[in-house]
């Protein structure tokens, strides 16, 4: 890659960057999807190919599963990791207690079960994903095939009911056919503007036949490393608030960008 980097994705860069500091040698690692969680197992990458890092990676996706070992990782299925020291994942959106919208790159079951799974879960966000109240973002649901339109409706009734469906919802599509997660599972995102009751209606939704899992990650993340289009990076714990304000050294990391991008 070369050319002017966007502010995004050098806010996503340095989140991930930093967000990597926290893998120790001998760690399973939980390795998140999206275009962030991409730059953390780059970074990662770097770490086992340049410093010796071992670690053993968890991938939440087929996607991340190929980068992985595209870059070096040694990667294990959950089952033979059983518990993790650590997950890190991308979000779309997090509030003031750390609770998350995920899903927008569609792997929010395994995400949700790698991450529940963990000692500790970090995710690494440009500054954009912050919200005062999660909803802005389509709320992603993962449903079974079979009879999708039913549980479709079932679901816009009950949303109705409870005064949170905003516009209506919609069926995610790849092209001309609907998206298949990696489950084999379609995903219905929901139009809600904002969830007053997120820990609410996420067990709502879970109920409701035909429903796998939702994108409302409550009570599930640590920390947050938020980066900063000018190379600032803050980390925001769950316990303790903002424990770090700092900025990336952008020369190095430029570099270090350009190299794992090309
Ligand atoms: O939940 C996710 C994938 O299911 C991603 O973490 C989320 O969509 C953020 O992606 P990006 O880092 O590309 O903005």
């Amino acid at each position: 890659m070369s050319g002017e980097l966007s502010p995004i994705d050098k806010a996503k860069f340095v989140a991930a960057k930093r967000a990597a500091d926290y893998v120790e040698d001998g760690m399973r690692v939980g390795l998140g999807t999206g275009s962030t969680a991409a730059w953390l197992v780059r970074c990662i990458g770097e770490m086992v190919r340049n410093d010796g890092l071992r670690i053993k990676g968890v991938p939440t996706s087929t996607r991340t599963a190929e980068l992985a070992r595209d870059v070096g990782i040694d990667v294990i299925s959950l089952d033979e990791a059983k518990w993790l020291d650590l997950t890190i994942d991308g979000a779309d959106e997090f509030d003031g207690d750390l609770n998350l919208i995920k899903g927008g790159g569609g792997a929010l079951l395994q995400e949700k079960i790698v991450a529940t799974a963990s000692d500790q879960m970090i995710v690494i966000a440009d500054v954009g994903k912050e919200v005062e109240t999660l909803g802005a973002f389509p709320l992603p649901v993962e449903v079974i095939p079979f009879g999708w339109q039913t549980t479709q409706a079932l679901v816009e009734e009950t949303l109705i009911s409870m005064d949170v469906l905003g516009r209506s919802s919609s069926l995610r599509m790849n092209g001309a056919r609907p998206f298949v997660t990696d489950e084999g599972n379609h995903i219905l995102d929901l139009y809600l503007n904002r969830i007053g009751n997120a820990r609410q209606l996420s067990l709502v939704l879970n109920q409701m036949p035909g429903v796998v899992e939702n994108g409302l990650f409550i009570d599930i993340c640590d920390a947050v490393v938020i980066g900063y289009g000018d190379g600032r990076v803050e980390v925001r714990d769950i316990n303790q608030g903002t424990i770090e304000q700092d900025r990336l050294d952008f020369v190095e990391t430029d570099n270090l960008f350009t190299d794992l991008a090309d």
